[in-house]
């Protein structure tokens, strides 16, 4: 049977007392499996990440998550503005596979040495992938991933996000119905 790395149980939520995002919310993800998250703005999917990462507490209930990495929808906020890519890459992970997860994003490693602002946004996205998966996590928490990336190199990202699922898990923000369906394993549809 496969490790589960995030169990969600009887999750209740609201920013506020009169509106719950969330109620009698369970959720599982295992190992080798693409959970996707759809729903209308403001239904609440980020907050979810701001759940699972504990940035936010429930109101109710438990929420356990093995190691996670994080991507965020806008590359801009990723990273502060003052260091290069590679020094904030460091801060986090081991460069143990750059030069593999480099190739493989089509990303050019001297723009590693770069500040965020040098860069375009779908280069930064791709280096927010590129620092997601050095950190090697068990969970992977996406938002939109692929928001700045024209179509085909959104398609390799998701390709490339697909064959890390011998060691991860991965729940995926997407407004993207038909993506959820072609790489998605479940899709669990948020209301507003
Ligand atoms: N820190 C906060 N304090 C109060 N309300 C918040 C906070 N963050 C988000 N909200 C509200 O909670 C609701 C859900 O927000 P959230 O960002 O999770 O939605 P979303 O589904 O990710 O939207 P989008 O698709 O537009 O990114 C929204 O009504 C939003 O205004």
């Amino acid at each position: 049977m496969s490790e589960k790395v995030l169990a969600i149980e009887n999750l209740d939520f609201g920013y506020t007392q009169e509106r719950l995002l969330y109620e009698d919310f369970s959720l599982h993800v295992n190992i080798g499996e693409v959970v996707c998250i759809v729903g209308a703005s403001g239904s609440g999917k980020s907050t979810l990440f701001e759940l699972i990462s504990g940035n936010v507490k429930a109101q109710r209930g438990n929420i356990h998550a093995a190691s996670l990495s994080q991507i965020f929808q806008d590359p801009y906020t990723s990273f502060h503005p003052t260091y290069t890519i590679l020094n904030q890459i460091k801060d986090v992970a081991s460069l143990d596979g750059l030069d593999v997860l480099c190739e493989a994003l089509n990303l050019d490693e001297v723009l590693l040495h770069q500040k965020p602002h040098q860069l375009s946004g779908g280069q930064l996205q791709r280096c927010s992938i590129l620092r997601a998966l050095l950190m090697k996590p068990k969970l992977l928490l996406a938002d939109e991933p692929t928001s700045a990336l024209d179509n085909i190199t959104g398609l390799h990202v998701m390709q490339l996000l697909m064959q890390c699922l011998d060691s991860v898990g991965i729940l995926l923000i997407t407004h993207d119905k038909a993506l959820a369906q072609w790489c998605g394993d479940r899709m669990i549809e948020l209301k507003s």
